[in-house]
């Protein structure tokens, strides 16, 4: 698990360390540069030219380092300079290079060292290190300039720490088509290198894994540089998560395990109009471990003859009273409920609406996983949200998992959500009216121009669920401080119809054996055990996946992760 810091976090952090720690900024620097050429030279062992555009930072100044680490090994080291004047680290930096008689030139002539380079035949690598995580703002003037000029000329760039441009992202990061769904199109809303590779220093940066700045990164490698792990682990909010994290997250299987303690799970999803969906959510509750799946729908999908076997449908075709739907949820003893996939949010176009059965789950404890027309129905019903998460007293955890497109629209219903007077919440009392946790949620989202994961954190901590925020980055917030997740793992081809049914099916399953316990990590163990079966598939050779091949593959990494207990 690699810990993340944000920008700001990371300007604390070497503050810390000069100041508490005493190691100097010309320390920290120094092993950066060192780092830096030794990761480069074993990346690209038949190189031996670089020309560093540096900008007048201390990202610049990281350039500088690792050019006269490179002039040392014999090899040709040409930098493009925006200024001659920068900080107290760059200027002596500038100062060794003209010393050791590294060849430096300005921005104006950077075109003409990069025909003369190509016209050697060796090839280049450019370094980009014109700014780091001190930009502010869109890069204007010579940084701008030294931006484009770079991006325009070089194939392969490495960015140091991070590609120059990428800075705080706002709300544009992705698009919507008509029928609301995410496209993940991305928006370059201003000059940005996109890197070959990016070559972070010290930790990995939150900003990284916004879902808009993802891709300019290219491959991540981490180079340690001498900040203290103490520090790191005291100031990250967030921390990454691969496949190795997955078993000291899941709860095992136990030698004497049966269905009934594999989990229970039940699953009401699918419509007459997206049968599908519950199929897949069944299946994938399956796929992921669990030992008894209930099908709770009126939907045709309880005949699917792939589920008529190991799927006990449980009809919910007529107009039932709530407290005949509690009866139901009872009796089945369920440890886990997924409300969504492939159903309306519509009370009026289903037997049973999503309202009733999110209230009456979460009125019994039952952990409850809730996606597509289950989030629709929340976003269309603050106080709907409201009441689950906050005033039903015995509730067991939340976890929403919505993609991008939904997402942004819970954000946008909480932030023009306003306290009015004519709010009713079932069976409350007149106190009920006043819900003040949503009131103080909506001044904080307002206050926070920032999308993820920052709007995320302030959802999860203030009504007290778990999100998951799916797109390619895939974020895990809970209500928790401190606790949060990021999946940097799923691959283009498992953006397809079904593949989020699945997942939400695959949550339930580990939700169910070890809910009370840590939800988040049973939301981490689903979106690990389905984004490493797709990348297996791919790595496999598999091509453009379907459900069923994902679902096999989700058999394998789900139990995976599962490790026997004795
Ligand atoms: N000594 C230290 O504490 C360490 C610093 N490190 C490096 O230092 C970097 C941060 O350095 P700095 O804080 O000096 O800043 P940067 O070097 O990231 O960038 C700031 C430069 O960009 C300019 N700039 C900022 N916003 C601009 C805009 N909108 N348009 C045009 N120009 C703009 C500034 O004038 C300045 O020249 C890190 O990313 C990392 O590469 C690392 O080497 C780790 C150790
Ligand atoms: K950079």
């Amino acid at each position: 698990m690699e810990p993340l810091l944000t920008f700001s976090e990371i300007t604390k952090l070497e503050r810390r360390t000069q100041e508490d720690w005493g190691i100097t900024g010309d320390a920290l620097m120094e092993s950066a540069g060192q780092a830096l050429f030794h990761a480069i030279a074993n990346d690209y062992p038949t190189m031996r030219s670089l020309v560093i555009f540096s900008g007048s930072g201390n990202n610049g100044a990281d350039g500088l380092v690792l050019g006269r680490y490179a002039h040392n090994a014999g090899w040709a080291v040409r930098v493009v300079l925006l200024k001659e004047k920068g900080t107290e680290l760059f200027q002596r930096n500038l100062t060794i290079c003209k010393r050791m008689g590294i060849t430096l030139e300005p921005l104006q002539s950077a075109s003409a060292i990069l025909e003369y380079c190509k016209a050697q035949g060796a090839g280049v690598l450019a370094i980009d290190a014109l700014a780091g995580i001190g930009l502010k703002g869109e890069p204007r003037g010579v940084l701008r300039d030294g931006i484009q000029t770079l991006q325009r000329y070089c194939s392969i760039i490495l960015s140091l720490d991070i590609p120059s441009g990428v800075g705080s992202p706002t709300w544009s990061g992705e698009t919507e088509t008509p029928s609301g769904t995410a496209t993940g199109e991305e928006q370059d809303s201003w000059p940005t290198i996109r890197a070959t590779r990016t070559y972070v220093l010290g930790c990995l940066k939150e900003e990284t894994f916004h879902p808009q700045n993802r891709s300019a990164h290219g491959r991540i490698t981490v180079l340690p540089i001498g900040f203290p792990r103490q520090e790191i682990q005291n100031l990250a909010q967030a921390h990454q998560i691969s496949r190795d994290d997955g078993p000291a997250m899941t709860t095992g299987l136990r030698r004497d395990d049966f269905k009934n303690r594999r989990g229970r799970v039940g699953v009401a999803a699918g419509s007459v109009r997206y049968p599908g969906a519950g199929v897949l959510a069944c299946r994938g509750s399956l796929a992921g471990g669990a030992g008894l799946v209930y099908s709770l729908t009126s939907s045709p999908h309880g005949r699917d003859p792939r589920l008529s076997e190991q799927i006990i449908p449980v009809p919910l075709d007529a107009h039932v009273s709530e407290a005949a739907i509690r009866t139901v949820l009872g009796e089945l003893g369920l440890d886990a409920l997924v409300i969504g996939p492939g159903r309306p949010p519509n009370t009026n176009l289903q037997a049973v609406g999503n309202q009733e059965l999110m209230v009456a789950a979460c009125e019994l404890g039952i952990p409850l996983v809730i996606d597509a027309g289950g989030i629709q129905s929340l976003i269309e019903d603050i106080p709907l949200l409201d009441e689950i998460c906050c005033r039903i007293p015995r509730r067991a955890p939340i976890i929403l998992t919505p993609h991008l497109g939904e997402f942004r629209r819970l954000v946008q219903a909480l932030e023009t959500w306003t306290l009015r007077e004519d709010i009713h919440f079932p069976g409350g009392s007149d106190s009920q009216k006043t819900p003040e946790n949503l009131g103080q949620l909506h001044r904080q989202l307002l206050g926070t121009p920032r999308l993820l994961p920052d709007k995320a954190r302030l959802i999860a901590q203030g009504l007290n669920l778990h999100l998951v925020v799916k797109s390619h980055i895939t974020w895990i917030c809970g209500p928790q401080p401190g606790k949060d997740f990021v999946f940097d793992g799923v691959t283009p081809e498992l953006g397809f119809g079904g593949s989020g049914d699945i997942l939400a099916g695959i949550i339930g399953a580990f939700l169910s054996r070890g809910a009370l316990r840590e939800p988040g990590h049973a939301a981490a163990s689903g979106v690990i055990a389905h984004g490493t079966a797709g990348r297996w598939l791919v790595d496999q050779g598999r091509g453009y996946i379907d459900a069923e091949d994902l679902l096999e593959a989700v058999k394998i990494t789900a139990h995976g992760l599962s490790a026997h207990e004795g």
